[in-house]
């Protein structure tokens, strides 16, 4: 079954075409990355995939249902990771979560044990009662996991996880994922520039570039279309013009 199905999605914000008839399928149960440079339309893709956003033409179902009718209940089956949550400063970790479960419809009598659960799950058990200002970037991530994790949603979305943080704390953050992919019966999908995060997580991946969809399929094959066998070769053929010319800005292809 698939958990994300788009058909032919296109999305416009004046002249940009920011997602240009892009037609994209995500197994159940898989981790897969949406790879692509800066204004690729990753974060676009995932704001009409939890309804943010409408598309103009074309259409996504999530689970089966279209995004633009399901809802609430689309709410409660996805968990949203922005790139940047901005939790208040002043609320504990504890806080914070509390009131995600609040607004995410967490019945009161279960609050307290999901919110326990989620710290947990992404090792913030300690810090759990400090000032979320006083946190790391890295903690910030977790937590911002940990609250989309309330909802226990059945689809997971990552934009850039890992962006920002250093190598212990991309670690940590792959290792928590491994570990709810392995306990939960979970579908992740992680925007990323980074080939190497693709790599270690990922089954399958799609490349996007300005809002084209340039491949989509699993990450052997991809690695296979490059030389040498390495993702490198293969996304930056698929990113390069019909003159083999890579776009001038492709610093954030990193390994
Ligand atoms: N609200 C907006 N108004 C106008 N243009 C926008 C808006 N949001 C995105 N765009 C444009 O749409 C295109 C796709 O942007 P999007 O943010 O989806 O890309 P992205 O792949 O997530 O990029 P990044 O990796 O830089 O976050 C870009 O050209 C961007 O400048």
């Amino acid at each position: 079954m698939n958990a994300i199905q788009t058909t032919d999605l296109t999305k416009r914000y004046g002249d940009v075409v920011a997602l240009d008839g892009v037609s994209l399928s995500v197994e159940a149960g898989t981790t897969f990355g949406l790879l692509g440079t800066n204004g690729a339309g990753k974060s676009t893709l995932f704001r009409m995939l939890v309804g943010h956003l409408t598309p103009d033409s074309g259409n996504v179902t999530v689970g089966g249902r279209d995004v633009t009718d399901a809802g609430h209940e689309l709410r409660e089956a996805v968990g949203y990771v922005p790139e940047d949550a901005g939790f208040p400063p002043a609320l504990t970790g504890r806080e914070v979560l509390d009131y995600q479960a609040r607004i995410r419809g967490v019945p009161r009598a279960e609050r307290a044990d999901r919110v326990a659960a989620a710290l947990g799950t992404v090792g913030l058990d300690d810090a759990a009662d400090r000032r979320v200002g006083g946190y790391s970037n890295g903690m910030n991530r977790r937590l911002a996991l940990a609250s989309a994790l309330l909802a226990r949603p059945t689809l997971l979305l990552l934009d850039e996880p890992t962006a920002g943080l250093d190598p212990l704390g991309v670690a940590e953050f792959h290792r928590i994922l491994e570990r709810l992919r392995e306990e939960a019966d979970l579908t992740v999908v992680i925007t990323t520039h980074v080939l190497a995060e693709v790599e270690a997580l990922c089954d399958d991946v799609a490349v996007l570039h300005q809002g084209n969809l340039r491949f989509s399929g699993a990450v052997d094959d991809l690695r296979e279309m490059g030389e040498s066998g390495d993702l490198e070769p293969a996304f930056r053929s698929l990113i390069a013009d019909a003159e083999g010319r890579e776009p001038r800005a492709t610093p954030e292809v990193q390994r």
